[in-house]
């Protein structure tokens, strides 16, 4: 079967969800900076459209911490490709992330930087997959809950495809 792409969360209920998310968390940051950063490469879209919608002063840096390889499975081991530019201390920090599925990548991740010293750390995700996980996470903001299918777009890629799909689908037709 070739594989195809089933559309799960249309391009203007990301938008829509972005929207209010970045309100929420002006609200929750009113009279701070929120320095915000990237889980690369899957957060980038996510990220530069959220700080869009963001009108606290922000801040930003990027991270990349690779689990998946070009499959549809976590292989478990978590590797720090790039590390952060700046320190963490006294900041209120928001990770920007994709996608939440086993869980492991966040856990692992939130583990190294609490250990850095901000003021706050938080978790925002596009999307969450509860039923898959396997290692806890605390996600203070969510876009999307999503069963668990394996999904692209806005950000996410199969073998390093689709992440430039303006809407977030299901693909289809591969093992
Ligand atoms: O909860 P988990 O099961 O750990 O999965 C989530 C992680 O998987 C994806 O990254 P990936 O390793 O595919 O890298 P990418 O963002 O560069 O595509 C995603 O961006 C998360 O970081
Ligand atoms: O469903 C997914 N799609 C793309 N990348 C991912 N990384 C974890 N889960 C996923």
């Amino acid at each position: 079967m070739a594989e195809t792409i089933r559309e799960l969360v249309s391009e203007e209920e990301v938008e829509k969800r972005v929207c209010e998310l970045g309100r929420q968390i002006s609200e929750d940051y009113a009279g701070r900076q929120v320095h915000l950063i990237c889980v690369l490469k899957g957060g980038v879209f996510f990220m530069c459209e959220l700080a869009k919608r963001i009108t606290v002063p922000v801040s930003m840096d990027f991270m990349s911490v690779s689990s998946y390889g070009d499959g549809t499975a976590s292989s478990g081991v978590v590797k720090i490709a790039k590390d952060l530019d700046e320190s963490l201390e006294g900041k209120d920090v928001l990770i920007v992330e994709d996608i939440i599925d086993s869980g492991r990548t966040l856990s692992y991740l939130i583990q190294i930087l609490e250990k850095r010293g901000p003021k706050s750390l938080k978790l925002c995700t596009l999307l969450d997959k509860p039923e898959r996980r396997v290692k806890p996470v605390t996600v203070d903001y969510v876009g999307f809950n999503i069963p668990d299918e394996f999904v692209v777009g806005y950000g996410l890629d199969y073998a390093q495809k689709y992440r430039n799909l303006p809407y977030i689908g299901v693909v289809e037709g591969v093992e």
